[in-house]
């Protein structure tokens, strides 16, 4: 069985090397749409894969994008710099910020973050089977398990300014999720 539970966020971004010459020359923002899939062939004790109240952290690790600029590591050094200056909430990450890329970057950490819950009411071999992140009404990105065996990238290469971490309501979470 899959259940789906959505999450939202406003964020900034410039995709480099994209055939679209708008998205890749110039700082532009979406309300991004998040689709989060889970599976499991196991129901707990409330007839449930898993109760949504669990996904806290997940929601807390996409809000992080909220009002943030997605910076891609790759990313001139000047930018980089004016970036930093001129904004609160950074995130920076191995990928590129296309809807592909944080779809990818979602699937990874929301895979990792599920691993670390504790689940004591009867759930059993849950997984993250999908993550479809919509960046306009129109387009949107899914990536599934298998493609995460396409890219190379550890939770530690994700960087959150203070911006960003110090509105965290758990302040350690992803520090314990790093070491984990
Ligand atoms: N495969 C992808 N294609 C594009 C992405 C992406 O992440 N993955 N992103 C962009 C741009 O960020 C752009 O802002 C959104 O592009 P687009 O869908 O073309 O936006 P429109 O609002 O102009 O779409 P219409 O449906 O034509 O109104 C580009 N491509």
């Amino acid at each position: 069985m899959i259940i789906r539970k959505l999450f939202k966020f406003e964020g900034a971004h410039i995709v480099r090397n994209c055939s679209s010459q708008q998205c890749r020359e110039n700082i532009h923002g979406h309300s991004y749409i998040v689709e989060v899939f889970i599976r499991s062939d196991k129901l707990d004790r409330g007839c449930m894969v898993m109760d949504f109240s669990l996904l806290d952290k997940v929601k807390m690790f996409i809000e992080s994008f909220d009002h943030t600029y997605s910076l891609w590591k790759g990313e001139a050094e000047e930018l980089k710099h004016f970036i930093y200056k001129y904004n609160r909430r950074v995130a920076e990450f191995p990928l590129s910020p296309s809807a592909e890329g944080f779809a990818l970057i979602f699937l990874y950490v929301i895979d990792l973050i599920l691993k670390n819950t504790r689940f004591e009411n009867g759930e059993g071999n849950i997984e993250v089977s999908s993550v479809r992140v919509h960046e306009t009404a129109t387009g949107y990105a899914e990536a599934f398990r298998e493609d995460l065996q396409e890219v190379h990238f550890s939770v530690r290469d994700i960087h959150f300014s203070p911006g960003i971490t110090e509105q965290w309501k758990t302040a350690d979470w992803w520090e314990k999720l790093i070491n984990a």
